[in-house]
């Protein structure tokens, strides 16, 4: 092996810390990124060569490549991710656990070696704008260009996070190899109290790209907790009047049920003169502010966004985003190097190369695209950018939302009574599963806060940090539930979506405002007739009924089903959770006998 001369550090902690890595993983080569645009050609180009990235139409798509992934290797593995805490009780039973020593041993032996032949890629990484006192270094080793690359993309890489660490021993240790690419050999693993993630034998997305639900999310949960902070799977979006007054709102929803649409929303013409633009469309980092305000930074600095069902016009601002300087993943191909998916503007062309890099033609049954093809886009691309986006000390969030995929019963919008029904409502969100994660599409799970897979710690303590934070937030946001999937029997969302969930979003801002009234229900609190801005909404009124109803009947077995989500918490569901549950379930059972 031979280690680069050119090491741009004399971090003791770091160049120790890589060398040993170096020594179990035995490359060929050493490289540590700088993050420069002189190093992003040479890298694209060696990429190229090696064939793991196809250059698009350089005159149409400046700067963009296509990758296709190992077909075995196309989403989050949840079964195969773990949380590796000192005791099993740590984790708690939603997480998969290991025992650290246990799990050191057993990745140890698959590293072993496994970058031979190969060059490890040292990717030092700044999660949150570089100077913010909230933001944190990561470091991500890995023997994949393609996670190089998309690091740069995703997080602010290179030279300005080695400046930011100085001599500091404070960094997240990622160590991450593709190995054989096997899902028999492949391992997500996270050693929250070391700071420490190894990830080996995938690729792909938040499996691969440590800085993002890795670090950010299961290792940034923990020591928020630890700290008195939030680490949320939100995006943040910026609101602005027609009067110039601003607002933000951070927003969790599961994996592909709409987080990158709503933070890079168009509002339908009839809200003149209003302006959407995006914070983050995946994360969200929470402090409380010296003003007794909740303020948030988007640690990322790019989308890894869903490709099917993105177009000029359900997401023009994502659209606008993937125009340069964009990797593509997974989607489908032209000969001449356009690209195409699901849901594209046109229909599709009579022959492409699909993303297993077959042959496909107009008509097949089979899906050209894959349902979890992605972009990773700069957010500068963004025209929607929001010019707080760097901001080190981030921006006041207002309203707080929870949203799950749910075909029945949860309707378009509530809003909670109080903190405790807010952290009640997030606690118990169902969703239906998406093709984000390996296993079933389709079946309801409950998602708490959209963590279910990202939380680093026991869902019981997470769900008590978040009681306990009333405590610290003198003038808490206000908490709300939306579902825009709601379907009618034949299978049709009732509510139009995208663009539109902005006469919803308009309700919460009044009422974080304290513009607006509400009609109190036994769930909580909905707009009163009128009171969403349904002017030139092209959908019948028996729909917007439909998807705002609230069938107590429906609730009743909701509000049941939710025992069993409760039974597998345990003795550890904070009891003023359980409680809320509890009275709701009460209150509808008496109304329905009213009735
Ligand atoms: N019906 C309907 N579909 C939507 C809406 N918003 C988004 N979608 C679809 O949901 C899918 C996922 O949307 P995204 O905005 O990429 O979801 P995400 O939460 O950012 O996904 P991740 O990147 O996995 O976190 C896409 O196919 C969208 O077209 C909506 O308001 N209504
Ligand atoms: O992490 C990934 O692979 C993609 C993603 O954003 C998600 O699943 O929410």
């Amino acid at each position: 092996m031979h280690t680069s001369s050119e090491r741009p550090t004399t971090n003791a902690h770091l160049l120790g810390w890589v060398e040993e890595m170096a020594k179990l993983c035995k490359p060929d080569r050493v490289y540590w990124c700088d993050g420069s645009e002189a190093e992003k050609k040479r890298l694209t180009e060696e990429a190229v060569a090696a064939k793991v990235l196809i250059p698009l139409d350089q005159k149409k798509w400046p700067g963009c490549y296509y990758h296709h992934s190992n077909p075995n290797d196309v989403a989050r593995v949840e079964h195969l991710t773990f949380i590796c805490t000192p005791t099993k009780e740590d984790a708690g039973p939603t997480n998969n656990w290991m025992e650290p020593k246990e799990a050191y041993r057993k990745l140890g032996a698959l590293y072993d070696g496994a970058m031979k032949g190969r060059t490890m890629y040292v990717v030092p990484y700044v999660m949150g704008p570089a100077t913010s006192p909230f933001s944190k270094v990561g470091i991500e080793i890995t023997d994949s260009v393609y996670v190089a690359l998309n690091m740069g993309i995703m997080a602010r890489m290179g030279k300005v996070a080695l400046d930011r660490l100085g001599q500091s021993n404070e960094f997240n240790r990622g160590l991450h190899s593709v190995a054989d690419c096997n899902p028999e050999r492949r391992f997500i693993c996270h050693f929250p109290q070391d700071n420490t993630i190894w990830s080996i034998g995938s690729g792909y997305g938040g499996n691969a790209l440590l800085g993002k639900k890795c670090l950010a999310l299961r290792i940034a949960s923990y020591l928020a907790k630890n700290e008195g902070w939030l680490a949320e799977h939100m995006l943040i979006l910026e609101a602005e009047s027609p009067t110039g007054e601003k607002q933000y709102v951070a927003a969790a929803f599961p994996s592909a049920c709409g987080k990158t649409n709503f933070a890079m929303m168009i509002p339908p013409a009839v809200f003149k003169g209003w302006k959407i633009r995006t914070v983050g469309d995946d994360i969200s980092w929470m402090r409380v502010g010296e003003d007794g305000r909740l303020w948030a930074v988007n640690p990322e600095n790019g989308y890894f966004g869903v490709a099917p069902g993105t177009n000029r016009k359900t997401n023009p601002n994502a659209m606008d985003s993937v125009r340069k300087d964009t990797l593509f993943t997974n989607v489908a191909r032209t000969a001449d190097g356009d690209i195409w998916w699901e849901g594209w503007d046109t229909e599709a062309p009579p022959e492409l190369t699909d993303w297993k890099g077959q042959h496909w033609k107009k008509g097949s049954p089979d899906k050209a695209a894959h349902p979890n093809s992605r972009f990773t886009a700069p957010a500068k691309n963004n025209p929607a950018i929001s010019p707080s986006v760097d901001d080190p000390k981030g921006v006041p969030i207002s309203a707080i939302i929870f949203g799950g995929r749910r075909s029945t019963t949860v309707p378009l919008v509530l809003e909670a009574f109080n903190w405790t029904h807010g952290v009640y409502l997030g606690a118990t969100m169902g969703s239906e599963t998406t093709a984000a994660a390996t296993g079933q599409v389709g079946v309801v799970r409950r998602d708490p806060m959209a963590m279910l897979p990202f939380c680093g710690y026991d869902a019981g303590s997470y769900f008590q940090h978040w009681l306990d934070m009333q405590t610290r937030i003198p003038h808490p946001p206000k908490v709300y539930m939306v579902n825009w999937f709601r379907k009618s029997a034949e299978g049709k969302f009732l509510w139009p979506g995208y663009g539109d969930n902005m006469r919803v979003l308009k309700w919460m801002l009044d009422r974080a405002a304290g513009r607006v009234g509400a009609q109190e229900t036994l769930l909580g609190n909905t707009p009163k007739a009128g009171d969403l801005d349904l002017t030139g909404l092209d959908a019948p009124k028996e729909n917007v009924a439909a998807a705002t109803k609230i069938d107590l009947g429906e609730w009743e077995q909701e509000l049941e089903s939710q025992a069993e989500w409760f039974d597998k918490l345990g003795k550890t569901l904070p009891k003023p959770i359980a409680l809320q549950r509890e009275m709701l379930l009460e209150r509808v059972r008496s109304a329905r006998k009213v009735k």
